[in-house]
């Protein structure tokens, strides 16, 4: 920023990059929340959604979260998000396979840059596979939820939204953050093209997404802390042994005959 407090126009692609980490650490810090928009371009976002609406006519995803809604006493189940994972490796989804590289490429060069080398305190060091979610529209939302309520080693969540000419009015799916410490403020994030969302995947950050009208397509990656991820996977290797020494006593007493 110059004296007037105007960000530099960064020119080459390494400036771009480091200006937009900048803004990720700020935001992360400041409001662990952050949305940067116009984050591919319009050509690579475009892409992008090609990719996903040929898979989503191919038929590869599967429905995702069950939420059900009390009409007059039936329950009448709205399957929530409809949703497939995917390396991005294969040739069909190249471009998703870009997008994943740009995120990660901000990821990783964010947690440099920032104070001792950790953002948020974190050191990311994996991340999931990307979650191609889509809201098949008619009514279908997700209740407020944390994404990491319980240490399994998430930390940060990076949503890539892809939805053109949308109208919160008609078309909903509005994403409202309840973020912790914001008193009664929320954040509201409404899930335009081309614009990227990261928030700190914990319970600082219970969120919604409200009921959409318009089909509506997201790709989300979570980020893995290092120390929070291998203690998450200590936790469940000692609860698989513990399982499975108990299903043995309960196989041994049934063959010696105890009760
Ligand atoms: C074990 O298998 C699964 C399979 C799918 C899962 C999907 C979610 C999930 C979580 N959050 C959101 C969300 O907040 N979207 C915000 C937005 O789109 O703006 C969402 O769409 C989906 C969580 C756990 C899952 C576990
Ligand atoms: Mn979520």
């Amino acid at each position: 920023r110059d004296e007037e407090g105007i960000i530099e126009e960064p020119c080459g692609e390494q400036e771009v990059i480091d200006e937009m980490c900048r803004i990720v650490i700020r935001d992360m810090d400041q409001f662990g929340v952050c949305v940067v928009d116009n984050f591919l371009g319009y050509k690579r976002g475009m892409s992008v959604l090609q990719e996903v609406t040929g898979m989503y006519t191919k038929g590869v995803f599967k429905d995702g979260q069950l939420v059900s809604k009390k009409v007059k006493n039936d329950l009448k189940t709205i399957r929530g998000d409809q949703i497939t994972w995917i390396d991005g490796k294969d040739e069909s989804c190249k471009n998703i396979g870009l997008l994943i590289s740009q995120v990660d490429a901000i990821i990783l060069r964010a947690n440099k840059m920032a104070n001792n080398g950790k953002i948020g305190n974190y050191t990311i060091n994996g991340r999931t596979k990307a979650m191609v979610a889509c809201y098949p529209g008619h009514g279908t939302h997700y209740v407020k939820h944390v994404d990491n309520p319980n240490k399994d080693g998430r930390c940060i969540t990076a949503i890539y939204y892809l939805n053109r000419d949308w109208n919160i009015q008609q078309n909903g799916g509005l994403l409202r953050i309840f973020p912790e410490g914001w008193q009664d403020k929320v954040a509201d994030i409404e899930p335009f093209f081309d614009r990227i969302l990261f928030f700190w995947s914990d319970r600082r950050n219970p969120h919604e997404v409200q009921p959409a009208f318009k089909t509506r397509y997201a790709i989300t990656l979570w980020y893995f802390d290092a120390s929070e991820r291998q203690e998450a996977c200590r936790r469940h290797k000692t609860e698989m042994e513990a399982q499975a020494s108990e299903s043995n006593n309960i196989v041994n007493k049934t063959s010696s005959g105890e009760s």
